[in-house]
C-alpha cells in the first residue's frame, strides 16, 4: 500500500493508455487479472481546467435562423461561452451522458423586470456579474457495448454541435448532404467534448470518425469527486440512507461536508477520501465490483441483461448456495462471537459440500448470493477504509447500486454492523453520474461551481411522452409537425424501445436498421428513414406502467436479521435513468425568500406524503380530476384533433408519473403535495397546453370586474372596522372560485358566478374555523386612541382569477394603499389551474383602476398602468406622490409556493416588506401553513376539501382560515 509506482488495475490501464495511445484499442479489453492493490494517487491541487476549449463568437444571427427549425438546441447568438453542454463518462459497463439544454429566451419579460426593479429601488449587487444562463441538465445512460446508440442519441439531439458552432455553421452552409452528415467529420474539426472514464481513451477515434469531435480527457477520480461535491452541495435531496427498506434523505450542511469517503461502485470500485474541492486521495479500491456481479452472474445464470440478473435475485434464497453458521455448527448459533445460525459463514460455501452441478442450483439463488456477497464485501471494505482515516460518512455511488433496495440495505447493514453504528452509509440519487457531472463541470466558464440548491429545481423527467410506460423522447415542439422532421429520426424512442420496438427502417430497401450507421443507403444519403412520430406511437401503445419498485415488506428484518433479504419485491423497477433521476432545471435567478424565519428548517409542504394513506388519497383526488382537466385543456386549444391527441397523451403521461411515484414516492427527492400539483402543471406544459383555463379565467375576470364598482361603493359606505371585516370576508368568500377543487367544480355546474359568490359571502359567519381577525384588526386599526403605524410594504400573494382576485384581493390591496402601505401583488410566473399570472394582472388592475382613483394612482405610481397599456416605459417618467402598487412574479407555475425558490424580483421586493398575505389553499394551506416569516403574516383560505378540513383544522369543507402571525 502507498507505493506510488504501483497501480491499481482499474486505473493502470487508463494511465498507460494515455502514454501509449497507439495500443489503446486492445488495452482495456485485456489485463483484468491482476490482484488488487491500492495506489496512493494524491491530488490536492485545484481541479484542472483545460484551456483548449474554443472561445467562439456566436453572433451569426442568420445562420442560427437556418437551423432553428431543425435544431432547437442550438444556442442563440451573442450568448457566448454557453456552449459546454455535453460531457461523458465512458466506463467499462456504461456510458453516462450529462447534457445541458437552454431555456428559451425570455428577454421581453426580463425588460419588464428590469424596469420594475428600478421602481422598487432595488439593485442586486451580490448577483454574479456575468450571469449564467438558465437551462436543464439531463442525465442519460447507455451500455458501453452499445456505443452506437449513444452516438445516435448525441447526433439526434445534435449535442456535439454545441462543441463547435462555428465549424458547424460553416459545414451546414457548404454541405450538400441534407443531414450534413458526410461532412460531419470536417465541420467539427476543432470541436471538443469533455469525457472521462476509460472509454474516453478507448473510443476517442470513434467519436472523431462518427461525430467529428475530439474527446478531451478528464481525469476520472477528479471527475468523480467534483461530481460528488457538486451534487452534495447543490442538490437538496441528493443523499439518503437506506436501512431495512426505508429511504431517508439526509440534509447535508455545505459547511460541514468534508471529510468524507466516496465509494464509487462501477465495474470496479474506487475508494476515495475527499477532504475538499479538488482535494482528495484515492486510498483504496477493489476489483470485486459491479462488473464482477454482472460478469459472474451472466456466466452462472445465463442472464442476458444486468436487470434480468438483478430481478432474479428478488426471487432467490441464498441459503441454498451460501454456507451458514448453522450449517457448520449443526443448526446452532455460534453465540460466543455473536454469530447466529443463519449468518453466512461462507458465500457460495454450500457448493463445495454437495454433490451438485451448476444446473442443480436455481439461478435466482445464485444471483442473490452473488449480490449479497459483493455488496456486503464492498460495505465491509468501505468501512475498514473509513476506519483507517476516522471517517464517519461514507457516500456510495456508481451504477452497481442502481437504486436497488436490497443492494443498499446490504451495504448499509455491513457498514452499520462493522462500525457498531458509528459510521453511516449514504447513497446518492445521481449515483452513476458523478464522473459525467464532474467532466461537465470541468468546462471553463460555465459558472456552475457556486450554484446553490435554490438554483436547481428538480423536475420529473418530462423530455417526452410515455412510450411503453416510459417517459422518453424530445419535447413535443420538435416532433408534432411530422413535416419538419422528414430526414431525422426519433432516436430517443429508438433508444428507449431497445430491441422491442424498432422504429427505423430504410425507405430505399425496406431493411430494418439495427445499426443504421453502417447501412450503405444511410451513408450515401439515399434513405429516408421511416419514422413514426412519437405521438402516434404513444397513443397507439397505451400505457404500460413501470414495474413496481422493490419495497421492503414492513418489519421483515430486525437488526442482525441478515438471514433474509430485507428488500425484495416481485419485479424490478425499470432501469431507465431518465425515470430514476429527474431533469435538473437550472434557474440562476431563483433565490431564497429573504423573509423566511428559518430557511434551513423551512419545509413548504404541510401534508407529508411519506404517509402512504395520504399519498393514496391525493393520488386518487388527482386521478379523478383528470378527465375534467383534459376536457378543459382540449377546449382551451380549440378542441381540435391535435388538441385531443395531446390531451390523451397528457393524461397517459401524467397517470404514468403518478403510478411511478406511487411505487417509489421518493424517486425525485422528498415528495410533497406541492410537487404533485406542480407535476400536473409541468405535464400540461409539456404537451403544449400553455393555459388550460384561459377562457374560464377571462370569463370570470370580466364578470367580476363588472360588479367591482358596486362592491367598492358598498365598502366605502362602511366604518373602518366593518370595512376591514368585510374585506377579509370578501377574500375568504371569493376563494371559492377554485377550479382545482372537485367540490367547487360541482358547485359551478349548479349556479352562476355571482350566485355562488353571494352564497359564499352569506356563509361567512364568524368565528371562522381559524380566526385571528381580532389580532389582525388590532394591528391594522388599533384598539384605543393611538393609531398603529401602517405597514410600509405588503406582499399580497394572489391566487385565483375572477372574483378571487378582483372582488377579494384587489379591494384589500386598495385598503392598504389608502393607509399608505405600498402593495406588491405577487402572482404566478406561469399559469396553474385558474390562478392569475403576473402577466395577466396589470391588465386586470388597469380595468379595475378605471373605477377607482386609489388603484389608478397607485398603479400609475407603480408603473403598472404603463405596463398594461404601453408595455414597457421608462421608469423615470413616472412621477407620483401616491404609494405604488406593483406586480411581481413569484417564479412558480404551480398552485403552491416553495419559499426556498422564488424569483429574484420577489426576493428583491421582499426586502422592504413588513406584511405578507398568503391567499388560497395552495399557498396558505397545502404549503406554508406552518411556515414562519420574519414579518407580519396573514394566511387566508377557504378549505375546499373535506379531508383536509378535518385533518388540518378539525373542521369541514368550506370552513375558513384567517391565521395572523406577527413578525417572528
Ligand atoms: N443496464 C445496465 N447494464 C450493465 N450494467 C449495469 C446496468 N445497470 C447497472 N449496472 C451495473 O453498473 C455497473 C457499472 O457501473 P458504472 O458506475 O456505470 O461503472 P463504469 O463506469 O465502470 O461503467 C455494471 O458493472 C453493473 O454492475
Ligand atoms: C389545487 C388547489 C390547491 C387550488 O386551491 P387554491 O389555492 O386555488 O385555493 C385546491 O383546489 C386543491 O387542493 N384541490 C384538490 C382537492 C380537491 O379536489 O378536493
Ligand atoms: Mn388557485
Amino acid at each position: 500500500m502507498g507505493d506510488p509506482t504501483r497501480k491499481d488495475p482499474l486505473l493502470e490501464n487508463i494511465e498507460q493508455e494515455d502514454i501509449n495511445t497507439s495500443s489503446n484499442k486492445s488495452k482495456l479489453e485485456e489485463d483484468t487479472s491482476m490482484a488488487p492493490h491500492s495506489t496512493s494517487l494524491i491530488i490536492s491541487t485545484p481541479i484542472h481546467r483545460s484551456s483548449s476549449r474554443p472561445q467562439l463568437d456566436l453572433s451569426g444571427a442568420a445562420i442560427q435562423g437556418n437551423f432553428e427549425e431543425k435544431d432547437p438546441t442550438i444556442l442563440l447568438p451573442n450568448q457566448s461561452d454557453d456552449i459546454s453542454h455535453l460531457a461523458l463518462d465512458i466506463g467499462g459497463s456504461l456510458i453516462k451522458l450529462v447534457y445541458f439544454s437552454r431555456h428559451e429566451d425570455r428577454s421581453t419579460a426580463d425588460k419588464r423586470k428590469k424596469s420594475l426593479k428600478e421602481r422598487l429601488g432595488v439593485f442586486n449587487g451580490t448577483r454574479r456579474s456575468c450571469p449564467i444562463l438558465g437551462g436543464r441538465l439531463h442525465f442519460v445512460k447507455f451500455e458501453t457495448r452499445k456505443i452506437n446508440e449513444c452516438l445516435d442519441f448525441i447526433y439526434s439531439k445534435q449535442l456535439h454541435r454545441g462543441a463547435c458552432i462555428l465549424n458547424q455553421l460553416h459545414g451546414l452552409l457548404s454541405s450538400t448532404d441534407p443531414r450534413g452528415w458526410s461532412s460531419e467529420a470536417q465541420v467539427n474539426e476543432n470541436a471538443i467534448i469533455k469525457a472521462t472514464g476509460g472509454g474516453a481513451y478507448k473510443f476517442a477515434d470513434i467519436f472523431k470518425e462518427r461525430l467529428g469531435v475530439s474527446i478531451e480527457k478528464e481525469e476520472e477520480m477528479n471527475s468523480l469527486v467534483s461530481g460528488a461535491n457538486f451534487l452534495l452541495k447543490a442538490i437538496r435531496h441528493e443523499a439518503f440512507t437506506h436501512m431495512e427498506g426505508q429511504k431517508k434523505f439526509v440534509q447535508i450542511d455545505q459547511n460541514d461536508l468534508f471529510p468524507y469517503l466516496l465509494v464509487n461502485i462501477g465495474s470496479g470500485v474506487s475508494i476515495i477520501k475527499v477532504d475538499g474541492d479538488g482535494n482528495y486521495e484515492r486510498i483504496s479500491g477493489t476489483n470485486v465490483g459491479g462488473g464482477t456481479y454482472w460478469g459472474l452472474g451472466r456466466l452462472l445464470t445465463k442472464c442476458k441483461s444486468f436487470d434480468e440478473l438483478l430481478e432474479l435475485s428478488q426471487r432467490g434464497d441464498n441459503r441454498e448456495v451460501d454456507m451458514l453458521v448453522g450449517d457448520i455448527y449443526g443448526g446452532l448459533d455460534y453465540s460466543k462471537i455473536g454469530l447466529s445460525a443463519s449468518t453466512i459463514a461462507s458465500s457460495f460455501g454450500k457448493a463445495i459440500s454437495e454433490n451438485k452441478e451448476l444446473e442443480d442450483y436455481r439461478p435466482e439463488d445464485i444471483s442473490l448470493s452473488l449480490l449479497r456477497m459483493i455488496s456486503y464485501n464492498i460495505g465491509q471494505i468501505a468501512y475498514l477504509n473509513a476506519l483507517r482515516f476516522g471517517l464517519k460518512r461514507i457516500f456510495f455511488g456508481g451504477f452497481f447500486i442502481r437504486g436497488h433496495a436490497y443492494t443498499m440495505d446490504t451495504i448499509s447493514f455491513a457498514v452499520h454492523f462493522w462500525s457498531k453504528g458509528e459510521a453511516k452509509a449514504m447513497f446518492l440519487r445521481h449515483e452513476g453520474f458523478l464522473g459525467a457531472l464532474g467532466a461537465f463541470m470541468s468546462y471553463e466558464k460555465h459558472g456552475l461551481d457556486d450554484l446553490m440548491a435554490h438554483h436547481f429545481v428538480e423536475r420529473f423527467p418530462m423530455g417526452a411522452p410515455c412510450v411503453g410506460g416510459k417517459i422518453h423522447g424530445p419535447p413535443l415542439g420538435d416532433l408534432s409537425d411530422k413535416a419538419s422532421i422528414i430526414i431525422d429520426f426519433d432516436l430517443d424512442i429508438l433508444c428507449s424501445l431497445k430491441n422491442r420496438d424498432r422504429v427505423l427502417s430504410c425507405s430505399h430497401c425496406q431493411t430494418d436498421l439495427d445499426n443504421h450507421w453502417d447501412h450503405p443507403h444511410y451513408r450515401s444519403g439515399k434513405t429516408e428513414i421511416a419514422k413514426i412520430s412519437w405521438m402516434e406511437k404513444f397513443v397507439q401503445k397505451g400505457t404500460e406502467i413501470i414495474a413496481p419498485v422493490p419495497m421492503a415488506p414492513p418489519g421483515t428484518t430486525g437488526l442482525g436479521g441478515f438471514e433474509r433479504p430485507s428488500s425484495k419485491g416481485e419485479t424490478l423497477r425499470s432501469d431507465d435513468a431518465a425515470l430514476n433521476v429527474g431533469v435538473l432545471h437550472l434557474v440562476p435567478t431563483l433565490e431564497v425568500f429573504p423573509l423566511l424565519a428559518n430557511p434551513k428548517t423551512y419545509e413548504p409542504n404541510t401534508i407529508d406524503l411519506s404517509d402512504h394513506g395520504e399519498l393514496e388519497y391525493w393520488f386518487t383526488v388527482l386521478s379523478e380530476h383528470l378527465s375534467d382537466l383534459v376536457d378543459k385543456a382540449v377546449a382551451s386549444e380549440g378542441g381540435t384533433d391535435d388538441a385531443r391527441r395531446r390531451g390523451d397523451a397528457f393524461a397517459r403521461a401524467f397517470s404514468a408519473h403518478l403510478a411511478r411515484l406511487m411505487e417509489e414516492p421518493a424517486a425525485y427527492g422528498k415528495l410533497g403535495l406541492a410537487n404533485l400539483l406542480e407535476l400536473r402543471e409541468e405535464c400540461l406544459r409539456e404537451f403544449q397546453f400553455l393555459d388550460a383555463y384561459r377562457t374560464i379565467k377571462q370569463r370570470e375576470n370580466e364578470a367580476s370586474l363588472a360588479v367591482l364598482p358596486d362592491l367598492l361603493m358598498e365598502l366605502d359606505s362602511m366604518s373602518e372596522e366593518s370595512r376591514l371585516l368585510a374585506l377579509i370576508e370578501g377574500v375568504l368568500a371569493a376563494n371559492i372560485f377554485d377550479w382545482g377543487s372537485r367540490a367547487c367544480v360541482e358547485l359551478y355546474h349548479k349556479g352562476t358566478i355571482i350566485e355562488i359568490y353571494r352564497m359564499s359571502r352569506t356563509k361567512m359567519r364568524r368565528p371562522w374555523r381559524v380566526d385571528d381577525f381580532d389580532v389582525f384588526k388590532k394591528r391594522m386599526i388599533g384598539s384605543g386612541d393611538g393609531k398603529p403605524v401602517p405597514h410600509k410594504r405588503a406582499l399580497l400573494f394572489v391566487d385565483n382569477s375572477g372574483a378571487d382576485v378582483v372582488l377579494g384581493m384587489l379591494p384589500l390591496a386598495r385598503e392598504l394603499l389608502r393607509r399608505g402601505t405600498e402593495v406588491v401583488l405577487v402572482a404566478n410566473s406561469l399559469p396553474a389551474l385558474n390562478d392569475v399570472t403576473a402577466i395577466e394582472l396589470p391588465e386586470i388592475v388597469a380595468e379595475a383602476a378605471k373605477h377607482c382613483d386609489v388603484l389608478r394612482k397607485a398603479a400609475e405610481a407603480g408603473g403598472l398602468l404603463m405596463d398594461a397599456m404601453l408595455n414597457i416605459q421608462d421608469a423615470s417618467r413616472i412621477n407620483s406622490s401616491s404609494v405604488p402598487l406593483m406586480v411581481v412574479e413569484n417564479g412558480c407555475g404551480s398552485p403552491c409556493i416553495d419559499f426556498r425558490q422564488v424569483s429574484s424580483e420577489l426576493a428583491a421586493a421582499a426586502k422592504d416588506a413588513d406584511l405578507i398575505i398568503l391567499e388560497g389553499m395552495g399557498r396558505a394551506l397545502h404549503t406554508n401553513f406552518n411556515a414562519r416569516f420574519r414579518c407580519d403574516t396573514l394566511k387566508l383560505a377557504m378549505v375546499k376539501n373535506q379531508r383536509l378540513a378535518e385533518k388540518l383544522v378539525n373542521g369541514n369543507i368550506y370552513d375558513c382560515v384567517c391565521r395572523y402571525e406577527p413578525a417572528h
